[in-house]
């Protein structure tokens, strides 16, 4: 069978068809040359169009309205103004091209397909909570367009959410707390576990902003702290919270961290402070850090009811009156310290009333620093004897205006063996370690604004000065220096707070400091032939400055007991 010669294109037609396909790619690359501004343009005019949207669904139902109002009144100006509308147009133009530029569409727009699943899947777990049979324009609804909802998020590195806004219906009960609360937690659980979430409800605006925290910083080591006199720093918290920063030295850095400051003293509004947490969260470790700033302005009288001997560096230090570990020095010391109260109170009072300032051993601060107190509870139910925290009542009660401040730490689970007037008269609160948030909130009187997680580090919870807001805090590391666990670096920072150990006054020797601490240089003893210089009457004694009052203790102080 004769062969069909192939149509001449096909026959020949290779290298008219390569030179077709230049052409037709040289015409549109010239068209994409000329129309380039064009493109841009459009371009540009596309994305403004978009950020507008976003911008209204973003913006309150009920700011709406005002926001209508302004772009009418800025078109209306624009059209009225000699050549406002040329003049319009052309920043318009300028700003879609600006806009419309390849670079300014280096950044994808919108979710990746992980993100877009997570979301959605967020979406349809909130559609329960946030939807109900008469709405008729159900904001929530399976199968329903999450981009109305959220209409505001951002993600980590991988596909985890950090920042999110949910919009939510006005009839869902945002003032609940259990209502709020199951949001929250739903929220948390889908969004990733082990992270720390932050919670802002704008019930105006029927709006839920979710920010992730980034951990607290767990470097900060005990050191001296440039606070006023009576103020406390209990830890280190975020810095959108706080506005003050303390300046730190951290290993060889220094920088500035926002603490949270305990005001303590005659103006303080929560006076006493009390701190919980389960074992080993760091509570012991907190009253030692508040010791350590005590010691600086004030005397201190330790009662440990931990006897694992966390608080004997301090025995025998310049202004540690006593540190406790026995139930009947305990019980002397705490009655001591009640009759202190008193006196002062007294004093102060005679004082007053016969137009005087405060005489000057009333001012010098004294603390009472309890570390379970509750296990003496047990010790004096058992022994037949009064409970020791009997004693704190007139402390409590009176000691803020004569400058006298307790302290108790004990277990999360002794909440209720600690006796009333501890439990309402210390309004200074601090929650340690993992915690649920009903623990937080019951000791806290508020529940905290984060999701708490279950693996915290040592020092690491909630404070809330009386009716202030909740904070996250981070307490300073201020381990025990004796402990063999303890890093150098650390038990150097300690010891380095720790007053020089006390003279003793009749010439008892005092045993040799553990530490290798510089031995003070002995002082030589006069001989006869070099009397020293009887101070001439003539020559007053110096009265002891007001700003370091020198405590005079007319009842006797435990340590002579
Ligand atoms: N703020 C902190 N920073 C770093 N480590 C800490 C901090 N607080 C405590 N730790 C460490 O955690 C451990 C337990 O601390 P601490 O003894 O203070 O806890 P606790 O709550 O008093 O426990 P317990 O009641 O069992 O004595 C210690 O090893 C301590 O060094």
């Amino acid at each position: 069978m004769a062969r069909r010669p192939l149509p001449r294109i096909l026959s020949n037609g290779g290298a008219q068809l390569a030179r077709s396909r230049e052409l037709a790619r040289t015409a549109a690359d010239s068209a994409t040359d000329v129309l380039h501004p064009l493109i841009t343009i459009t371009r540009g005019l596309r994305r403004l169009a978009a950020a507008g949207r976003r911008r209204w669904a973003e913006t309150p139902k009920e700011k709406r309205g005002a926001l209508l109002f302004l772009l009418a009144s800025v078109i209306l100006v624009v059209a009225l103004a000699p050549y406002g509308p040329l003049l319009a147009a052309i920043t318009l133009m300028a700003a879609a091209a600006w806009q419309g530029r390849d670079g300014a569409a280096a950044a994808p727009e919108g979710p990746d397909e992980s993100q877009r699943r997570r979301l959605e899947s967020l979406y349809e777990a909130l559609v329960p909570y946030f939807s109900t049979a008469e709405d008729p324009e159900p904001l929530y609804a399976h199968g329903g367009a999450w981009d109305k909802a959220f209409p505001t998020y951002a993600f980590d590195g991988g596909s985890r959410i950090s920042h999110l806004v949910v919009r939510y219906p006005a009839y869902f009960a945002d003032g609940e707390t259990e209502a709020r609360a199951r949001i929250e937690h739903l929220l948390a659980a889908k969004s990733g576990r082990g992270r720390e979430y932050h919670f802002t409800w704008d019930e105006e605006g029927n709006q839920l902003t979710v920010d992730v925290l980034s951990p607290l910083a767990v470097d900060i080591v005990a050191q001296r702290f440039v606070t006023a006199p009576g103020e406390i720093v209990l830890g280190f918290t975020d810095p959108t919270r706080v506005r003050r920063t303390l300046p730190l030295t951290c290993g060889e850095q220094r920088r500035d961290a926002p603490p949270v400051v305990w005001r303590t003293g005659l103006r303080s509004t929560e006076p006493h402070l009390l701190a919980l947490g389960r074992p080993g969260s760091g509570t012991s470790s907190l009253l030692r850090s508040i010791a350590l700033q005590a010691l600086r302005h004030g005397d201190v009288v330790i009662v440990d009811g931990g006897g694992t001997g966390e608080y004997a560096c301090l025995t025998g230090r310049d202004g540690v009156l006593a540190v406790e570990c026995g139930l009947a020095g305990v019980l002397a010391s705490l009655e001591w310290a009640a009759h202190e109260t008193e006196r002062r109170l007294i004093a102060a009072n005679r004082a007053h009333q016969a137009g005087h300032p405060p005489p000057d051993d009333t001012r010098r601060p004294l603390w009472i620093l309890l570390d379970r107190p509750t296990a003496f509870t047990h010790l004096a139910a058992a022994d037949d004897r009064e409970d020791p925290q009997s004693l704190l009542q007139v402390p409590l009660r009176h000691g803020r205006p004569v400058n006298v401040t307790v302290v108790v730490a004990d277990q999360l689970d002794c909440l209720e063996m600690l006796s009333e007037p501890v439990r309402h008269h210390t309004r200074a609160r601090v929650v340690l370690g993992p915690a649920t948030r009903e623990q937080v909130e019951s000791v806290l009187g508020a529940p905290p604004h984060t999701t708490p997680v279950d693996e915290v580090p040592p020092g690491r919870g909630y404070a809330r000065l009386g009716t202030d807001p909740v904070h996250r805090l981070q307490v300073p590391a201020t381990p025990h220096p004796y402990d063999d666990a303890t890093a150098e670096a650390h038990r150097q920072a300690v010891l380095d707070l720790l007053p020089p150990r006390t003279t003793p006054a009749d010439g008892e020797t005092v045993p040799a400091p553990a530490e290798a601490e510089p031995a003070p240089e002995p002082v030589p003893e006069p001989t006869e032939a070099e009397p020293v210089p009887e101070p001439a009457e003539a020559e007053p004694v110096p009265e002891p400055a007001e700003a370091e009052p020198v405590p005079v203790l007319t009842k006797p102080t435990p340590a002579d007991r």
